[in-house]
């Protein structure tokens, strides 16, 4: 072999090294997308923030009877992380060592049930001195008989021994209401926690230039740890790589509008949102009130969404009832009484361990005799997990259908309990049929992102928001002001 076939094989050596290189840079490049450089000429147009929309909304009551919204279909299909969660019933293989209430075993009224609120069963009737002291302070008890329910014959709900539609509490002088328009955008500061890290998490990755593997994977991760579950997260990577690319997204603020529209659409804004809570028809002239449930877990937030919901109906001119069947919890009983008595609402209660069924069907009678407009039954927290439990409860929402419809049912998820509120939401819903989601606490959380799981989940919209323990820190669920408060 010559010199000169030698150096000619070199130079077609080095000469393929380079094409090689040069396509395998230029590969590269086009796998990245680039939000670094300007195009005016062909970028669309964005809005830079927020849109147009403006989040003064009050919160939007409307009436069971009215509403059209289609029964929420469950996209069981689309369920993530459902292996080895449990449903109701799985406990039974549990040590059941928990305490358990005792379940009065009612009997439930007849459909056209004659009722009446009537009477409020004096506590202790057998007590002599009793008359005397129409409520001495709490003395050291003796020790209390059992009530047995005594039987005034006609006209009494059978079922309902012991429930005693309080007196209404010395009312002290109504409370002045923060108006219910505007709140998501004057509690907004609250979701600073979950602005910090996902919402401007997502806006700093998406906006910092080059876009390769490794970005993407970190905006999943952000994704993932604000808790929107694998599902969620997957879709709206996907949809943002796509737009990115079809759209020539080039500049950090078409990333933004982009990011902005993509959360909104995952948020289903066009789901109905309007707390069923007005009455069908007017109650002065023999209409129903509405019949509001509020359920959940302990310490969600179930009392505190009761009482906060109540001032809401009373801001917007309503009156209301609040039946108090947490009868577990004798401290939830006193609470809802003074929320009751701060706005001047009623509160129909039952002796500590009564039925919870019959305080809230006494708290329905009530209601509909009293004409208000709307009866807000607080029940007690419950774990998801026993059986007995979750029985009461379905027990419960049974026995108030025997006198009236039941318009909404909040089921009310501690969002700073993360994947576990969705555990509890699946089984909740099995029970009774949840068709609204009030997310407590959201003031006290990075993970946000939990609003867009629970709504996939169960198909059931997040209707209000808890952003504080303030009497009026209790907002409607906005999906584009709440987008907007995280990004902005
Ligand atoms: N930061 C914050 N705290 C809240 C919110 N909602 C409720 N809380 C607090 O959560 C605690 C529990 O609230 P409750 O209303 O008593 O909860 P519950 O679900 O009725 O409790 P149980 O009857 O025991 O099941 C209280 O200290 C409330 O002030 C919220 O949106 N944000």
């Amino acid at each position: 072999m010559t010199t000169s076939t030698v150096i000619l094989i070199i130079v077609a050596v080095v000469l393929v090294l380079a094409i090689a290189v040069i396509a395998g840079v230029v590969l590269n490049r086009r796998r990245r997308i680039s939000l670094s450089e300007q195009d005016d000429s062909t970028a669309p147009t964005e809005p830079v923030k927020g849109g147009s929309y403006r989040a003064d909304g009050g919160i939007s009551l409307s009436s069971g009877g009215t509403t059209t919204a289609a029964p929420p279909e469950h996209p069981a299909g689309e369920r993530t992380e459902v292996e080895g969660q449990p449903g109701v019933g799985d406990d039974a293989a549990v040590p059941r060592d928990t305490e358990r209430r005792g379940i009065v075993d009612v009997e439930l009224p007849d459909g056209g049930g004659t009722t009446t609120a009537e009477p409020p069963a004096p506590e202790k009737p057998s007590a002599p001195e009793a008359a005397e002291k129409p409520s001495a302070p709490e003395a050291p008890e003796k020790p209390e008989a059992p009530v047995e329910p005594e039987v005034p014959a006609q006209e009494r709900v059978e079922p309902v021994p012991e429930p005693i539609p309080a007196e209404p509490e010395a009312v002290e002088e109504i409370e002045e209401i923060e108006p219910t328009a505007g709140r998501l955008e004057r509690l907004r500061g609250r979701l600073s926690r979950s602005r910090s890290t996902f919402g401007q998490g997502l806006l700093g990755l998406l906006g910092a230039g080059d876009l390769d593997e490794d970005s993407w994977e970190e905006i999943e991760d952000t994704l993932l740890l604000a808790d929107l579950g694998a599902a969620t997260t997957t879709e709206i990577t996907e949809r943002l790589r796509t737009e990115i690319a079809s759209r020539g997204v080039r500049t950090p603020e078409q990333a933004r509008a982009l990011l902005r529209e993509v959360l909104v659409d995952a948020l289903g804004p066009d789901m109905e949102r309007a707390v069923r809570a007005l009455p069908h028809g007017d109650p002065a002239d023999g209409g129903k009130p509405a019949v509001v449930l509020v359920v959940g877990v302990n310490g969600t937030g179930k009392t505190t969404t009761t009482g906060k919901l109540a001032r809401v109906l009373v801001a917007d001119g309503r009156t209301v009832l609040l039946g108090a069947a947490d009868t577990f919890r004798a401290a939830a009983v006193e609470q809802l009484a003074t929320w009751g008595s701060r706005v001047g609402a009623e509160v129909v209660r039952g002796k500590e361990g009564a039925d919870p069924a019959s305080v809230a069907f006494e708290a329905v009678s009530r209601g509909s005799d009293t004409a208000v407009d709307a009866v807000l039954v607080d029940t007690a927290g419950r774990l998801h997990t026993k059986t007995g439990l979750m029985d009461e409860l379905g027990k419960v929402k049974r026995v108030v259908e025997k006198k009236a419809q039941v318009d909404e049912v909040l089921l009310v998820l501690d969002a700073t309990t993360g994947q576990n509120g969705l555990i509890q939401a699946r089984v909740f819903s099995e029970v009774v049929d949840v068709t609204g989601i009030v997310l407590t606490k959201l003031d006290g959380t990075a993970k946000g992102g939990i609003v867009f799981q629970v709504q996939r989940e169960l198909g059931v919209p997040v209707k209000l928001v808890g952003l504080g323990e303030g009497p009026d820190d209790l907002a409607p669920f906005q999906p584009e002001a709440f987008v907007d408060a995280l990004l902005d």
